[in-house]
């Protein structure tokens, strides 16, 4: 039997008189991959923000493991968005462990995470000196601290080199091993096809198509066309 795990109902948000979403619905289930895309300023990261409790639809609904408010879930989400709010002046590990701290989870899985993101060699490093792969790489140890049932990505390859991208790839393809559900937005449509299998497409606010990859790939030959179809 199939797990909701996000569902989402008639949302709409403005900004003054800026509509960013509108009337937007879809349901996420256990295991998927959803991949959201959509041009510039198409609502992606208004829907992730409101999915987050960072704001507010200013009408409709939507519940996360079947909970409306997102703070009560916040154990079971790991989101990952830019950069993260670390302490500059010490090192890794240390913002690390805090973090382990706060979310109640053994400090043991501080020096196994900062492995895994390839952080281990320079987790005594201050976060300041940190590039800008690195700092993402601690945030994504940070988000998969809590063993999350539900992981959020906004851009997550943005910025990265290859080799980060790569990381990313395998990282999405292990959590979904995992039975994870996970839910990430980029530009970069030859990558996301690789790993989602699930997409949903904005457009100035609107979904204009949602649906699994191999319903995507039945209708158009790629997500770009996809995308630049006239839906
Ligand atoms: N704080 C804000 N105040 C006013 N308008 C906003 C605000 N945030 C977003 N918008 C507008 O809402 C619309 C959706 O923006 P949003 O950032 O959600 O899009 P996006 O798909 O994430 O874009 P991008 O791909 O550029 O990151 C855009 O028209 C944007 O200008």
């Amino acid at each position: 039997m199939t797990e909701r795990i996000i569902s989402v109902e008639h949302l709409s948000k403005r900004y003054g008189k800026q509509l960013a979403l509108n009337e937007v619905s879809f349901v996420v289930e256990k295991g998927q991959v959803l991949g959201v895309v959509g041009p510039n300023g198409s609502g992606k990261t208004t829907l992730f923000s409101i999915l987050l409790g960072l704001r507010k639809p200013n009408s409709g609904s939507f519940s996360i493991f079947g909970q409306t408010n997102p703070e009560d879930v916040r154990a079971k989400v790991g989101v990952i968005l830019d950069q993260g709010n670390f302490y500059a002046g010490i090192s890794a590990k240390k913002n690390l462990t805090i973090s382990a701290m706060t979310k109640n989870v053994p400090l043991a899985k501080v020096d196994e995470l900062l492995e895994k993101v390839g952080l281990g060699e320079v987790g005594s490093k201050p976060f300041k000196s940190f590039s800008y792969g690195m700092k993402k790489r601690l945030e994504i140890a940070d988000a998969l601290l809590s063993d999350p049932e539900l992981v959020i990505m906004d851009e997550p390859t943005n910025g990265l080199d290859p080799e980060g991208v790569i990381f990313i790839r395998e990282l999405i393809m292990e959590l979904k091993r995992q039975g994870k559900t996970i839910v990430l937005s980029s530009h970069y449509l030859e990558e996301i096809q690789k790993v989602c299998t699930h997409f949903l497409i904005l457009k100035k606010g609107e979904l204009v198509f949602h649906g699994s990859q191999e319903a995507v790939l039945g209708k158009f030959d790629s997500l770009e066309s996809a995308l630049t179809n006239k839906l």
